[in-house]
């Protein structure tokens, strides 16, 4: 797999023509694009076609997260739209990411599609050990990460969102083939924001991540393409 293809660009935007024409600046420099919450609770399925006719393969992260019956039925709403990636929170519990990833498959062939690969959120990549307290969570986030991990190899899902920091023993906790999508991407130099948890793209590749997913680095850079294009150079080198 060439390094750009291990990219997703996260279009972090309401606005469906903006994503469009940053999805269509950034063909053969990331592998796809990821939509979100704040683009898909603004323009909805259009918008998702918008930007699929560009031809980008793309991450839908809505990160759903709710009784089994909803997320099942959330997943068949959106299924036809062929998403790549599909995320789902792994504290939703086993009986909820069994549903998830047997629904997803069933409508992917209903609807002649690949199926896509449903991610299990696992602990925010903004969160550090203070958050997860605050919530009353008193193990280390390696702890609960590592735990999340195993339950959601365990029912069925295909992948699982984390940190850099855990791509290792999120792996001990899985399998070889286990997708691990992880964002917290910050190149040297680059602003950490809300990221608590992060790596450089290189460290991340490493050690073992599958999908980077990577956001402000590229759509507030002058050129966002000439920065998907250095972020998969740093990684080459
Ligand atoms: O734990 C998580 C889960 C999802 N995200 C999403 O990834 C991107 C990151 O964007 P940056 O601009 O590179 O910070 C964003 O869309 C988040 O919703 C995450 O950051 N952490």
């Amino acid at each position: 797999m060439k390094p750009s293809d291990r990219i997703f660009c996260a279009l972090d935007t309401v606005e469906t023509a903006s994503a469009v024409a940053l999805a269509k600046k950034l063909q053969g420099t990331v592998g796809g694009v990821k939509l979100g919450l704040e683009f898909y609770c603004a323009n909805g399925a259009d918008g998702f076609k918008a930007v699929a006719e560009t031809g980008m393969p793309i991450f839908l992260d809505l990160k759903f997260h709710d009784i089994p019956n909803t997320v099942a039925g959330a997943i068949r709403a959106v299924a036809p739209l062929g998403p790549k990636i599909l995320t789902i929170h792994t504290q939703g519990g086993p009986e909820m990411m069994r549903r998830a990833a047997e629904t997803a498959a069933e409508e992917a062939s209903k609807h002649g599609n690949d199926k896509p690969w449903v991610a299990g959120v696992t602990i925010l990549t903004s969160m550090d050990g203070d958050d997860l307290q605050a919530i009353g969570v008193n193990d280390a986030v390696a702890d609960q990460v590592a735990r999340l991990a195993g339950l959601a190899h365990k029912s069925g899902l295909d992948g699982m969102v984390c940190s850099p920091r855990e791509i290792t023993l999120a792996r001990q906790a899985t399998a070889p083939d286990f997708k691990l999508v992880v964002p917290g991407i910050r190149p040297v130099g680059s602003a950490a924001g809300d990221q608590k948890r992060v790596m450089t793209p290189a460290e991340a590749v490493t050690a073992g991540a599958d999908v980077l997913v990577i956001g402000r680095p590229i759509t507030q850079a002058d050129d966002p393409a000439a920065a998907a294009r250095a972020i998969a150079g740093s990684i080459n080198s």
